[in-house]
């Protein structure tokens, strides 16, 4: 079987990058299976050691250590052009002095197919991305949105194994941004491809991903689909990385019973071993009146710092005893009367919490 044409199952194993002269590995011995067909966003901030992963997959960077394998085959003596991989980027990187159709046909070109099926296939894909009619114009003849529309549409008319984007609607506006978030999703649907996507935006990751990995210093810190990482985050990072978090750091007295300042808590169901942080998502948190919390619920006093109305939500920012700072979201219409200044009750079900690890040095 022709491995190269399946879509991409990638196995990365101990993969590490250092660059000469640092100490301090770019990235440091990660372990990642990214499935046939799936959309996969390596996520993290500025530093983390997302854009070097993806450019030893795509063969720019070479490896200090550790191996890649496309379909069970190793990549490590594979140069970048012969791994069947499209790329977009953040800057465009089209060639300025040729056509629309000429910059998307540049891949079929130099795989050498037949004239015809070159004008079939590239006609086929300008028209999936709403680029039909604009065959002879130039890239600066396009907005900003048209020719990320075409860098896509290069990336994939050849039917690559996988896609690899690397930030690639960093450079658009906030509403273009989210229209071409759609249409990138709605691609990955259509084409059934591998997708492997580099961002630093949370809410990018979220909406477009089966999966996400959290980078942090290097490692990938986390992975699993958007919904288990925000319920589940596991690490103290990944609960504020992905969300906001409300953060106690207290301990377990016995399988049951939390203890934070001088407040006991329920425990709803043990946490794993290591997991010594109790986080709550702000829309878990709802606001009391001193001793009106309902029966059973987790509480701290908080005093009311600022209430904010966020259209949909309201959002109450409170500090807690411990001087840390935290919030509540909660519908507009729940008729939140707090004003700031005020001294209320912070209060949760058991069930909402996460028990996360603390932050690694
Ligand atoms: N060519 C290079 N030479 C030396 N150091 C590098 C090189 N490329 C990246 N680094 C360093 O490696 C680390 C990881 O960088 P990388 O670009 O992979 O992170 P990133 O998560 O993609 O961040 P960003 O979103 O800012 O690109 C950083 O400390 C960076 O300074």
């Amino acid at each position: 079987m022709d491995t190269e044409r399946r879509t991409g199952h990638i196995e990365i194993r101990k993969l590490r990058k250092r660059y000469e002269p640092h100490d301090e590995p770019a990235v440091d011995d990660i372990d990642l299976t990214i499935e046939s067909g799936e959309f996969i966003t390596l996520l993290g901030p500025s530093g983390s050691g997302k854009t070097t992963t993806l450019n030893m997959i795509a063969g720019f960077v070479q490896p200090t250590s550790g191996t890649i394998r496309l379909n069970s085959r190793d990549l490590a003596e594979v140069p970048t052009h012969k791994r069947n991989f499209g790329m977009v980027f953040q800057n465009y990187a089209l060639f300025p002095h040729m056509t629309v159709f000429d910059n998307v046909a540049y891949p079929l070109r130099q795989r050498r197919l037949p004239r015809e099926k070159t004008r079939t296939l590239v006609g086929d894909i300008l028209a999936l991305f709403g680029l039909g009619g604009m065959e002879s114009r130039k890239p600066d003849q396009l907005s900003g949105g048209q020719q990320q529309r075409v860098a896509l549409a290069r990336a994939v008319v050849f039917s690559p194994a996988v896609l690899l984007l690397d930030e690639p609607l960093g450079a658009l506006d906030r509403k273009l941004r989210q229209a071409l978030q759609a249409e990138v999703k709605r691609l990955h649907r259509d084409l059934g491809l591998t997708f492997v996507f580099v961002t630093h935006d949370q809410d990018e990751a979220m909406f477009l991903s089966d999966t996400v990995a959290v980078f942090n210093k290097g490692r990938v810190e986390r992975v699993g689909t958007p919904g288990e990482l925000y319920d589940d985050p596991g690490t103290l990072f990944v609960a504020g990385f992905l969300g906001e978090a409300n953060v106690f750091a207290g301990s377990l007295v016995d399988p049951t019973t939390y203890l934070w300042m001088d407040r006991k808590w329920r425990v709803a169901g043990p946490p794993r071993a290591g997991d010594t942080v109790l986080v709550v998502r702000p829309e878990k948190v709802r606001v009391f009146d001193l001793e009106s919390v309902p029966e059973g619920w987790n509480s701290t006093p908080a005093v009311v710092t600022d209430r904010s109305h966020l259209g949909a939500v309201c959002k109450v920012d409170m500090t807690f005893p411990d001087g840390a700072t935290g919030s509540a979201t909660m519908p507009t219409d729940a008729a939140v009367t707090v004003r700031p200044g005020e001294s209320v009750l912070a209060a949760w079900e058991p069930g909402a919490q996460a028990f996360v690890q603390p932050e690694r040095a």
